[in-house]
């Protein structure tokens, strides 16, 4: 609104002299004001790296200043509500992100130790693209094609002899440390492995979420095993110019042969791996011919030497079967998301670089994260600490930690967005109602806290204390959680006479739930204890393939009719509740409006329950 009084007054017809000067010092009031508004509001916000890297990617990011321990920079205003927001957040190390600002033609500056890249990329690079062109076109013509080892020096694998990383670092997937205990024993000693006439292993495909840690623990078995590392990334290989991709290939076994015993590592290698033949031009592309190169080196391949071919994807089921036969990635590692112990091993490990304060408990910390991977935890203590620092307090508290979640599990509080009196009234309501429902519902989970703080994209966030990981659920507790998402449009409804769109996420996840019960879990009576999945399934991820859609479009029917049913049953039930407690949401709804946020202990006097650890 103050941008549009700046534009109006110019239009403005020319007062006389007296009126003039006095509408000068207004004009000059107003701009003043707008200035002053926007500094004010020019807020610096603490953010999380993978928050960057989306606002990067989404093209929100204006310029970017890399300092030495931390990236800031400015975000586009794209509404004129959104205020132009600096940010602050910790500097990882991202081989991307140059790149990725250069491609999105970004403003970077600052003490960047990659800066030789951008000059590189700046003239070296062509520079460097026409003599090689020059020299392939050279090498076609003459005799040996000895011009290929030119593409030696651009591979961009890096070797570290002194691989520091041992498995002290990897904390909180033991299964998997396990497997590869192993191959740790083959390469240090191929020899005596070798006498002893035992099967050597060539090839280990990690396989798991991102951050789950694969990457540090193909470094552990090096690391452990005390021998060089090569790495590469699927994709590097594919990028460059043609012909190049199976050179590298080539080379790299090469030299990893020279190098023996030591560990190849290919990271992403469904980049490189996926199906052949689903391209359209249906040829020899050059991801294919790099495939096929890297195929026929790992058979060309004796393993004997000791060089271990291991391999990361987060995609099993779209990399090409070849792959995975004997004799090349024939055993395939699980790298799990932690469960809580696990995830109490990973913040200790990563809570040893930073001083915490005595009220530090790691093991609440980890019972709050669920879900979470080494690499989310990892940040967490990264942003507690950048936290704590801004507060210039001397260690680490409980409150920075569990601050970090927050912000890692629903993305940065908002308090600056506006929001009308109506709109906060109904997401309170709505809140209300999902914790109402959840805590008169017997087999739903604990509510930990209540907030009508927007968070990301999310208006309004009920959180739910899991007091232990959930592996198996069983009917009565997928019922109430059905029920506890349907609980906050069910509360608007009571109280409003109308509904709104805010409740779209919380009906999808009641369906979905539903839905999985119904074709999953066979927990529908009609439809008897009958698998029905629709979609294909990892075989790596999930144990199973199956085909697609593989029902009857009768069957189809029945699956609907029964979710809707299971749906319009929760339904009823809930609302049943909340006409009960009507009084206990209003109440609950004031004083979320008053405070915006609720804890657990304040929930439980609202809805006059006493609280679990007491009783
Ligand atoms: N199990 C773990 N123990 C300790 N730290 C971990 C663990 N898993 C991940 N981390 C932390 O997260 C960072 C990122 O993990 P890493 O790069 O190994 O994940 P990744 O599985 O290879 O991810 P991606 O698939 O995205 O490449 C590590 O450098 C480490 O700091
Ligand atoms: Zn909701």
């Amino acid at each position: 609104m103050s941008v549009e009084s700046k534009k109006d007054s110019p239009e403005k017809p020319k007062p006389s002299k007296g009126t003039g000067f006095s509408l000068w010092i207004v004009l000059l009031l107003i701009v003043g004001a707008v200035v002053l508004y926007h500094f004010m509001t020019l807020q610096d916000e603490t953010m999380l790296y993978s928050e960057f890297k989306e606002h990067l990617h989404a093209g929100r990011v204006l310029r970017v200043f890399i300092g030495e321990k931390t990236l800031s920079g400015e975000l586009k205003q794209l509404n004129s509500e959104q205020k132009p927001l600096t940010f602050t957040t910790l500097r990882i190390e991202d081989p991307d992100l140059i790149r990725t600002l250069e491609t999105q033609k970004i403003e970077y500056s600052g003490k960047d130790t990659h800066s030789w890249l951008t000059n590189f990329l700046n003239w070296g690079l062509p520079l460097a693209l026409i003599v090689f062109i020059g020299l392939i076109i050279i090498g076609r013509i003459g005799p040996g094609s000895s011009i290929m080892s030119f593409g030696k020096s651009r591979a961009r694998f890096y070797e570290e002899d002194e691989m520091k990383v041992t498995f002290d670092d990897v904390a909180g997937i033991d299964e998997a440390k396990e497997e590869l205990i192993e191959i740790i024993e083959f390469l240090s000693n191929p020899e005596k492995f070798t006498n002893l006439g035992g099967k050597i292993p060539k090839g280990a495909l990690l396989v798991g979420a991102p951050g789950t840690g694969k990457t540090l623990l193909a470094k552990a078995v090096a690391g452990e095993a005390k021998v060089p590392f090569l790495s590469i990334s699927g994709s590097a290989f594919v990028e460059m110019f043609v012909g190049v991709g199976a050179s590298r290939v080539r080379d790299l076994f090469h030299q990893a042969q020279h190098k023996a015993p030591c560990i190849i590592f290919i990271d992403e290698l469904d980049a490189l791996g996926k199906t052949r033949g689903v391209n359209p031009v249906g040829g020899h592309d050059e991801r294919e011919q790099t495939l096929n190169q890297l195929l026929v080196e790992m058979d060309g391949f004796d393993s004997r030497v000791g060089v271990i071919i291991m391999a990361a994807t987060n995609r099993p089921e779209i990399l090409d079967q070849a792959l995975l036969r004997p004799g090349r990635f024939d055993r395939q590692i699980f790298v799990d998301r932690p469960d809580i112990k696990g995830r109490e091993a990973i913040l200790r490990v990563h809570v040893k670089e930073v001083k915490l304060a005595e009220d530090v408990d790691v093991n609440v910390i980890a019972g709050r994260t669920p879900g979470f991977v080494g690499a989310d935890l990892a940040n967490i203590v990264n942003e507690a600490a950048l936290l704590a620092a801004r507060r210039d307090k001397q260690a680490v508290e409980m409150s920075d930690l569990e601050e970090a979640i927050d912000r890692v599990v629903a993305g940065l509080e908002k308090k600056s967005r506006v929001m009308t009196k109506k709109e906060k009234e109904l997401i309170a309501y709505h809140e209300a109602g999902h914790a109402l429902v959840a805590s008169f519902l017997p087999n739903a989970t604990p509510v930990h806290k209540v907030s009508i703080i927007p968070r990301g994209l999310a208006l309004g966030v009920t959180m739910f204390l899991p007091t232990e990981d959930r592996y198996l659920m069983t009917k009565a507790e997928l019922l109430d959680q059905i029920g506890t998402a349907l609980g906050g449009r069910i509360a608007e409804e009571l109280t409003f006479q109308e509904t709104t769109s805010g409740a779209r996420d919380d009906l999808r996840r009641a369906s979905e739930i539903a839905r999985m019960m119904v074709t999953e879990y066979g927990m529908s009576e009609k439809l008897g204890l009958v698998t029905f999945e629709s979609n294909y399934r990892s075989p790596f991820l999930d144990g199973y393939a199956s085909a697609e859609g593989a029902y009857s479009d009768t069957t189809a029917y029945q699956i609907d009719q029964e979710v809707k049913h299971i749906i319009d049953e929760a339904y009823l039930r809930v609302r049943d509740i909340l006409e009960q407690h009507l009084e206990t949401l209003q109440n609950l709804a004031r004083v979320l409006l008053e405070k915006e946020v609720v804890e657990r202990e304040e929930f439980d006097r609202i809805i006059g329950k006493i609280p679990l650890e007491s009783a």
